[in-house]
């Protein structure tokens, strides 16, 4: 039976491609090319290449029988898929932050929030009662707070060197993050036995994760 695996270019893709490579699959995916779909042809098994926040787009329609993604974009898109593992790999925080020595979280007023991340700050935020007015930006989010476009920001922390050289701390914790293998659940049915077996391959190849 064949098999389609969606890895998200980028930071947590080159991890995920070495413990593929490791485990012995994958062995047509390189890289540097500009392609975007390797196919392991022995074993009938193909690999595309996204962005990390399309990843659940090509799960969720059938594209790709499993992926990995973040566990931050699979909150944010409230995705339908099967959470297959937790990975050790992509492991952060998801943070409020904002100018270091003037935490503000004033009942009184709209406070305004920038992130990537507008469900999920949405959903933080309003079950505490506070209003808000978010800012949806892509990236350099830090900047926000720095250049008074909003009062915090909800982002992804890791080291804390970004919040760290702009000036910024974090205010509360709200997530732990990490990467997920994760399944479309009509695949998960009917495509178990092989699915199976890549999650014990990355599972030997990621021996501190976790199951979920
Ligand atoms: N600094 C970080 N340290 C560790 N993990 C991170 C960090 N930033 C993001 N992540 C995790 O890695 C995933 C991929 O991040 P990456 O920056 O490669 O893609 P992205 O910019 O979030 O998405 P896209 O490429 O679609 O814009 C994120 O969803 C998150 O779970
Ligand atoms: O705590 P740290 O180790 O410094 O990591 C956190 C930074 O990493 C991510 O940004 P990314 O590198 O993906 O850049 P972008 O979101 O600004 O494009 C995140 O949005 C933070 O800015």
């Amino acid at each position: 039976m064949s098999l389609t695996i969606a890895i998200p270019k980028g930071r947590l893709g080159t991890q995920a491609i070495q413990m593929f490579k490791a485990g012995g699959i994958g062995e047509s995916i390189d890289e540097k090319s500009r392609k975007l779909v390797f196919k392991d042809e022995d074993i009938n098994i193909s690999f595309i290449l996204l962005k990390n926040s399309d990843v659940i787009t090509y799960i969720e329609n059938g594209i790709a029988d499993i992926g990995i993604s973040g566990k931050d974009m699979i909150m944010e898109k409230g995705a339908d898929i099967f959470e297959l593992y937790q990975m050790n790999i992509g492991r952060c925080k998801m943070s409020v932050a904002g100018i270091k020595g003037k935490k503000v979280f004033k009942d009184d007023t709209i406070m305004r929030v920038a992130t990537k991340f507008p469900e999920i700050t949405k959903k933080y935020f309003d079950s505490r009662g506070q209003r808000i007015n978010i800012i949806k930006l892509n990236g350099s989010i830090e900047l926000a707070p720095i250049l008074g476009l909003s009062d915090v920001i909800v982002d992804i922390v890791e080291t804390g060197n970004t919040l760290k050289a702009n000036g910024l701390e974090v205010f509360e914790d709200m997530y732990h993050i990490s990467a997920m293998m994760i399944s479309n659940r009509i695949s998960y049915k009917f495509k178990r036995k092989e699915i199976k077996k890549i999650v014990e391959l990355i599972r030997g190849e990621d021996e501190d994760g976790q199951d979920n």
